[in-house]
């Protein structure tokens, strides 16, 4: 059975905005276990990078509410000292842009070597820097020892983005978040980096949170998928599920919204309208039949809750057994030449 490294249960993030705080991850429960890809896909703002600064404990002004279990500790309910325990060494974390978050001022080697003291403090120099090198090489940087005393600048993306992933595994975490690891990526340099993140898991026995809107990268690299809208997740299931049987409208509507060159497809399906603005989220009944108005209102349910309908397989409200795409007349399509 599945070794389960973290839980959370009912988490709510939510953000001040002028007088009232709006829940920009609203009710998420869910399990990582131990070498495993957890993806979490959904369109931009549906609350997927909020998420994971919430399991890192990175939002400082935002009201955390529920619970995030890792071993026995409440990761929602630590203080910034406890939080700074587990950070960095539990828990690591890959970022979408490396150039914003890596010291621009700082030689990488140096950047590495702080990750390391962080969380073990005798490290002699010597040891400091032998352990950088052999991190350099791990994450396939060539010629690691010129590397070493470089700045982020004078580094390819591909390069700067590696460095993140060698301080983000410095202390072999059991869990790694990853936001949007290859967004800033060229495709062939975006595959060698997910092969990384995967050789990484399979090494370090971690689970791995894999944030992405990209599903080919989703397809390639996940185990279980977690499909994120206006805050909630509205269906989770085990990857080759999630491709073919997705169940709930918006997976379907994602699903058919990216070209397949391996089924006959002549259409692709365009997903009306775009995710609310957090103040504007209908936070009653459905949150996705505003962009289905074609599906009758009695088919969803009152107060949609994520249901187990096959082992492992949930699926949020019941709109989802009433659901069909519309024909051509009723909805724009966009024709593939
Ligand atoms: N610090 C903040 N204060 C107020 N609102 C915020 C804050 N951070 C995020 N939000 C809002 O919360 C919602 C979710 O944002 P989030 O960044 O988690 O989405 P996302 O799915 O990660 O999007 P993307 O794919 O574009 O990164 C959005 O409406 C966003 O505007």
């Amino acid at each position: 059975m599945a070794e389960k490294l973290l839980e959370i249960k009912n988490l709510k993030t939510s953000f001040r905005i002028r007088d009232d705080y709006y829940a920009a991850v609203d009710d998420v429960s869910l399990t990582v276990n131990k070498n495993e890809v957890l993806a979490i896909v959904g369109e931009s703002g549906c609350g997927k990078s909020a998420l994971a600064f919430s399991i890192m404990g990175l939002h400082t002004r935002a009201k955390i509410e529920g619970d995030i279990l890792y071993k026995d500790k409440n990761i929602a309910k630590m203080s910034p000292s406890e939080l700074n325990k587990v950070r960095g060494n539990d828990l690591g974390m890959i970022f979408q842009d490396p150039l914003t978050s890596l010291n621009p001022l700082m030689e990488v080697g140096e950047q590495i070597g702080e990750t390391l003291l962080l969380h073990n403090k005798n490290l002699s120099k010597s040891q400091r820097y032998e352990k950088v090198l052999d991190l350099l090489n791990k994450v396939g940087i060539p010629r690691a020892d010129h590397v070493i005393g470089q700045f982020p600048h004078e580094l390819s993306g591909g390069m700067r983005q590696r460095v993140m992933i060698a301080m983000a595994i410095a202390n072999e975490p059991e869990i790694l978040i990853a936001d949007e690891p290859t967004t800033a990526l060229d495709v062939t340099i975006q595959s060698q980096i997910l092969e990384l993140i995967n050789k990484l898991k399979n090494e370090m026995d971690s689970g791995i949170v894999l944030i992405t809107h990209d599903l080919g990268v989703v397809a390639e690299m996940a185990d279980r998928v977690a499909v994120m809208y206006a805050g909630q997740i509205v269906e989770i299931a085990d990857v080759k599920t999630l491709f073919e049987n997705p169940l709930h409208p918006y997976t379907k509507s994602l699903l058919n919204s990216v070209p397949n060159s391996n089924v006959e497809q002549d259409k692709l399906h365009v997903i009306q309208g775009i995710v609310p603005s957090l103040q504007n989220l209908p936070r009653e009944g459905c949150r996705f039949s505003p962009r289905i108005p074609w599906v009758d209102e009695s088919a969803h349910a009152e107060h949609p809750e994520l249901n187990e309908v096959a082992p492992g397989h949930h699926v949020r409200c019941t709109c989802y057994k009433h659901f069909s795409f519309p024909d051509e007349s009723k909805e724009e399509q966009h024709v593939l030449s």
